[in-house]
């Protein structure tokens, strides 16, 4: 199963197998195509196709070997959870250019199983990957019956899929990373809810002001919600405005004592999972910031999820 991928660096991190899976595992996953029912019909001007969640139809060992293959090939610390989304395209659908970011309980990895016998040029649905949204391809790939292609996704994985003049049948298989799962995500929607900046202590109105006046608004705003969260974790004025002052960079957290350097990091890392967007080279820093530090009480909930164990 997926034997000898090709890795690629350009335009974003992806490999490709040619002959993915073997003769007995296409013939069940061709398998998942043949229902009629329960389609789901997406019909946006630059999204044009159905799907069908077809996870249950999915065998247990079928799942835990891709799963063991996808790590293996990713080295990332992907979670049992797995979906997988039977997607069909018709003569005229077209998937316009988009990059799947990662927002926060969203899936990291995909694997994309292309099932087109006798698929030729003139049949359209070639996957192409961009540099940037408004970009010429820098990469394609035919949907030929069983070839696959493996991809992070971040910010900038920009793909989209040409129109196609004959039906089209691909698998995507999608994997979630320890540290953005939907039980982090339901922690964090709960710990921002009802969100109001006004519940903020006064001593932070000054410092937020004076950073408003000459920081984007992104900045500010992510600055502030990092500020909500170490406040409803039940930390004090002096350690609100400590937060605020590290997420706009005012502050480099320098000369913190060991509870504060930990809460503002944290704090700052889950302001920006909840305003932008799951990045893996961010949680790499700051699984390095935080390795090797006790996890304090009131930051123990969302740090276990931030940071779990693992392995
Ligand atoms: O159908 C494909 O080749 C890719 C579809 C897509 O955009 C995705 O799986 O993220
Ligand atoms: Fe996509």
């Amino acid at each position: 199963m997926l034997l000898q991928p090709n890795h690629h660096q350009n335009p974003f991190p992806f490999f490709a197998v040619d002959a993915a899976f073997s003769g007995e595992q296409c013939a069940m996953l061709e398998q998942l195509f043949v229902q009629d029912s329960e389609w789901q019909h997406r019909d946006e001007a630059f999204y044009r196709c159905s799907l069908h969640d077809v996870t249950d139809a999915i065998p247990a060992t079928f799942h835990a070997a891709i799963l063991a293959r996808m790590r293996e090939i990713t080295g990332l610390p992907l979670v049992k959870r797995f979906m997988v989304t039977a997607q069909r395209m018709l003569p005229g659908h077209v998937i316009g250019i988009h990059s799947d970011r990662p927002l926060l309980g969203y899936e990291i990895a995909r694997l994309v199983v292309q099932l087109n016998k006798g698929w030729q040029a003139e049949h359209g649905g070639v996957l192409e990957l961009f540099a940037t949204p408004d970009g010429e391809a820098v990469f394609k790939v035919n949907p030929e019956y069983n070839k696959a292609f493996g991809f992070l996704l971040h910010a900038a994985s920009y793909h989209g899929v040409t129109e196609v003049t004959q039906p089209r049948q691909t698998l995507v298989f999608n994997f979630w990373h320890r540290a953005n799962t939907p039980e982090l995500e339901a922690h964090i929607q709960s710990l921002f809810a009802n969100l109001h900046f006004s519940e903020l202590p006064t001593a932070l109105n000054p410092i937020a002001s004076d950073a408003e006046a000459s920081l984007p608004e992104d900045v500010t705003y992510r600055a502030g919600t990092a500020a909500i969260a170490l406040h409803r974790w039940g930390y004090d004025a002096a350690m609100v405005v400590s937060g605020y002052q590290y997420s706009v960079g005012l502050d480099s957290g320098a000369t913190h004592d060991a509870e504060t350097y930990a809460a503002v990091r944290l704090a700052d890392w889950v302001a920006y999972l909840y305003r932008d967007s799951f990045d893996l080279a961010r949680w790499e820093i700051l699984r390095g910031e935080l390795e090797g530090i006790a996890m304090f009480t009131r930051l123990l909930p969302t740090w276990q999820l931030c940071l779990p164990e693992w392995g």
